[in-house]
């Protein structure tokens, strides 16, 4: 774990305040051993300072996660320094001549090898972490102010600092502590201004708390960063910062900017991905970040959801065929004739078009059920119902109208033609041969009566009654015959 932001400004403040201690304390006694002592000493605070300032900057950057990586590295130069300092007297690396001025207080200083790869190293830390914060507050409106601050700051270090290596003695003393000290009032200045303290730190703790996965995504489709929730979707292994984004997605998924795709993981799992193109204040396009949601839960719901309204509309539709069939026969029920005779009825009158109903009944269908059981009466029922429905063109309508009666409606069939129909239907099923529980081969006639629609009939029901009577007229003449309505009385 990497320590908080405040923790490195405390580290540094202290280091600082140790350097200038020192620098204070060399100057109380004048003796070459006591000032080597304490110059060692301050090297604690020499070689540490800029690591700690480079930490500083970097977490309020927003690259913490850098910090967190390469921490022990960073470390190693420092405590190659604090080493080489203390031990200088063996290999004279860090300096090789220390004495006092003879008339002054001011220390004469030729340094070693090592010396300047620490100044290179200590540079190179300062240079890259004011870069990085003058990159963070450049692109964050309104902070002219820390902007310069921080801009300033190591630029104070390196005025004074930059003459005192190089021989050029200002001052009796090093003024660098001095000028760290004044560099980190004015860095904690800005921190007091809240200026780029809670921005960044609110960022990175909203996205390390958040549900939704974010990855960093550079120009090149790598990743170049992932919150823990990324992390838990996909796995540490595949959010590795390098690695190609597509390689944690199944192959052949195309991603589009600003547009939501919902991604099915070998594992079953749900993605809700959604790009967005990352754009600097100043314009050029720098990298994405995807923002991705498991929706494997929502995605179930959605599913059993459908499902249910499968099944909800197919029972609708099963109640609706129970609410306008009949059981037996499978033929319309008698509701569901009288709604169709009303509308056809309706759509006659207005286009004078003809309209005609067939009632047929079974011929001494009670002796069918007295003499084979009420079982074989039923089949009968169901087979004739079946080879009425045959003949019948689609758009007629044919219903039980109750128990052994069947009813055909004709639209647009004359009385002739719907004579005829009767007649075939008549013909087609006394051809039927039927069989009781024994085998005996028995047939059935029916007796039909027909009407058509005709100006006297005031309502359909007329008309039903109509081809009722012409009915009763066929089973009075006989059966097994069919009568054409009298179109004025019936
Ligand atoms: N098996 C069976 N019989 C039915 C059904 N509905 C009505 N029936 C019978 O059909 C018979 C009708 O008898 P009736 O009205 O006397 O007429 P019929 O015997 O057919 O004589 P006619 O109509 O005068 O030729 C009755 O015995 C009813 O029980 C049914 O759904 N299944």
């Amino acid at each position: 774990m990497r320590p908080p932001s405040g923790t490195y400004m405390t580290a540094l403040s202290v280091m600082i305040a140790w350097w200038c201690a020192g620098q204070w304390a060399s100057f109380l006694w004048n003796d070459l051993d006591y000032r080597l002592l304490v110059a060692k000493l301050q090297y604690l605070a020499i070689a540490t300072v800029p690591i700690l300032w480079f930490s500083v900057a970097l977490t309020f950057s927003g690259y913490g996660r850098f910090l967190q990586r390469w921490y022990p590295v960073l470390w190693l130069m420092p405590v190659a320094t604090i080493a080489l300092a203390f031990s200088n007297q063996y290999h004279l690396q860090v300096w090789s001549r220390f004495t006092i001025a003879p008339d002054s207080l001011a220390l004469e200083i030729e340094y070693g090898p090592w010396f300047s790869t620490h100044v290179t190293y200590s540079y190179s830390a300062v240079t890259i972490a004011t870069l990085m914060l003058a990159l963070k507050i450049g692109f964050t409106r309104g902070r002219r102010l820390q902007f310069m601050a921080v801009i300033l700051s190591p630029l104070i270090v390196i005025a004074v600092n930059a003459p005192y290596i190089l021989g050029i003695d200002l001052l009796p003393f090093d003024p660098t502590p001095s000028g760290f000290a004044v560099a980190c009032l004015i860095l904690l200045f800005a921190l007091r201004q809240h200026m780029f303290a809670t921005l960044p730190v609110a960022r990175e703790y909203t996205l390390e708390k958040l549900n939704d996965g974010i990855v960093v995504i550079d120009d090149h489709g790598l990743i170049a960063d992932s919150n823990p929730a990324a992390r838990q979707i996909f796995g540490v292994e595949l959010m590795r910062i390098g690695r190609h984004f597509s390689e944690a997605l199944p192959a052949g998924i195309s991603l589009n900017a600003d547009v939501s795709t919902e991604v099915q993981l070998p594992d079953r799992r749900w993605l809700d991905i959604r790009i967005s193109r990352l754009q600097s204040i100043d314009g050029p396009t720098r990298g994405q970040v995807a923002l991705i949601r498991d929706v494997t839960r929502e995605k179930g719901l959605q599913a059993s959801l459908l499902q249910s309204q499968k099944e909800l509309e197919a029972l609708n539709s099963k109640l609706n065929n129970l609410a306008h069939t009949d059981e037996l026969t499978g033929l319309a029920n008698r509701r569901s004739l009288y709604e169709r005779v009303r509308s056809e009825w309706s759509r006659s009158t207005r286009h004078k078009k003809p309209l005609s109903m067939i009632l047929i009944d079974f011929d001494n269908f009670k002796l069918i059920n007295d003499n084979y059981g009420h079982q074989v009466g039923d089949q009968v029922l169901q087979r004739a119902s079946g080879i009425v429905r045959q003949i019948i063109r689609p758009e007629d309508l044919a219903a039980r109208h109750g128990g052994e009666e069947l009813a055909i409606l004709l639209p647009d069939t004359n009385a002739k033609d719907a004579v005829d129909i009767a007649q075939r239907l008549g013909a087609a099923l006394e051809a039927l041969q039927y069989h009781d529980e024994a085998g005996q081969a028995f047939v059935v006639t029916v007796s039909s009566g027909v009407a058509s629609r005709c100006p006297n009939d005031k309502s359909p029901d007329m008309m039903i009654a109509r081809a009722d009577k012409a009915l009763y007229q066929s089973k009075a003449d006989g059966r097994n015959r069919v009568t054409l309505a009298d179109a004025v009385n019936g």
